[in-house]
């Protein structure tokens, strides 16, 4: 549905988007992640043709939107792309109905059918009550929800948003994240989400383009990338992870595992990955805060696990779960986050215990 081919936009001689290339299936949401700068809303706006790229091209469904060897850059309004924003930019002396039929008025539609499309487009988004009301009236979360029904009313083929939650409290982003999501999907509609949060990443899409410096650093599924993340940037983009220095001890052990030497000494597991060299290469041994198990004997533990004997430095209590700061035999900090009925004070001796599955190996 969505083909950006070697995409590049320069600001004079600084290269935003230096090169993207991406494909997007239709009904698909696809999520641009990355730290501020990183040039996702430069890349969102080459697809919207509200920014001119300096080079490749952009394909949506059979059609080239813009080619550099072409010379070919179709206007926004020939691309039937809809665009939701941080700022809902609705009209004040409008009443919603209107600002949501405004962009209709483009199209040779009558005006009952633009009212019709309207109508619509304000039913799913759950305001077709508030049609009469002036934007001003309406929450923020409100006014968001008429901006995606204005997006939604003329009917495109791709919706684009750029950080549309960002305005929000916390527990409304979560709220309107979870109903963009669902109408999404109800209507089977493509779909490229801009954020730099990356729990609303996990949370809607169906894969996330993690970003750094105008360049994709990987693309996956929500899951894989948490639990597969290939280098340094993408693991700590995506939660919070230890990473401890290691070397390859032996590979294709048993059901795609590989085990791995860490500074110490000790040896522990990870699944194998196929691009790193032989024993002796050096890693970095990876894990999840949030995966990891804080015991005060082994006994419970099941076999095969990755251990490591700690002291606990420090504990920070979160409310859903308590932050341990943990220092390792060779003197290596791990932070572990575990339930809140897990209680060790300072000083305390205990056990980090991580199944090999669990474990992920950055080469970077
Ligand atoms: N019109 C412009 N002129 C000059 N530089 C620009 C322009 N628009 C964007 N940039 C620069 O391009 C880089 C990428 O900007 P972009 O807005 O795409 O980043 P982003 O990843 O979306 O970050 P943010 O979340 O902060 O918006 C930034 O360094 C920005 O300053």
């Amino acid at each position: 549905m969505l083909r950006l081919n070697n995409l590049q936009k320069s600001f004079g001689s600084f290269r935003a988007v230096e090169s993207v290339s991406l494909n997007v299936g239709e009904g698909e949401l696809v999520t641009l992640l990355g730290p501020s700068g990183c040039g996702k809303s430069t890349t969102l706006r080459c697809i919207a043709g509200l920014e001119g790229p300096t080079g490749g091209e952009i394909w949506l469904g059979d059609t080239c939107v813009y080619s550099a060897e072409k010379r070919l850059d179709l206007p926004p309004e020939k691309r039937r792309i809809g665009m939701v924003f941080q700022s809902y930019a609705l009209w004040p002396h409008m009443t919603v109905a209107e600002n949501v039929a405004y962009p209709l008025l483009r199209q040779k539609l009558s005006k009952a059918d633009r009212e019709a499309q309207a109508m619509q487009a304000l039913e799913l988004v759950g305001l077709a009550h508030a049609r009469d009301t002036s934007p001003g009236r309406l929450s923020g979360g409100q006014q968001q929800r008429i901006a995606l029904a204005r997006a939604l009313a003329s009917r495109c083929q791709i919706l684009l948003f750029d950080e549309p939650l960002s305005n929000l409290d916390v527990r409304l982003r979560e709220q309107l994240r979870g109903e963009i999501r669902e109408i999404q999907r109800r209507l089977g509609i493509t779909a490229i989400y801009v954020t730099h949060d990356q729990s609303e990443a996990l949370a809607i899409s169906d894969r996330i383009v993690v970003m750094d410096k105008g360049l994709i650093v990987q693309i996956d599924g929500p899951n894989e990338l948490y639990s597969r993340p290939r280098t340094r940037f993408a693991a700590s983009f995506l939660g919070s992870v230890n990473l401890l220095p290691a070397t390859v001890a032996d590979s294709g052990v048993t059901g795609g595992l590989a085990r791995y030497r860490t500074a110490a000494g000790a040896i522990v597991g990870a699944p194998e990955r196929p691009d790193v060299g032989g024993p002796g290469t050096a890693v970095q041994f990876g894990i999840r805060s949030e995966l990891i198990r804080l015991v005060e004997d082994t006994a419970s533990l099941p076999p095969g696990c990755n251990i490591w004997p700690v002291t606990v430095r420090d504990a920070v209590f979160l409310g859903e779960g308590i932050e341990y700061t943990l220092v390792t035999e060779d003197g290596q900090t791990l932070t572990a986050k575990v339930p809140p009925y897990i209680r060790l004070q300072p000083g305390a001796a205990a056990y980090a215990a991580i199944a090999p599955q669990d474990c992920f190996i950055i080469i970077d």
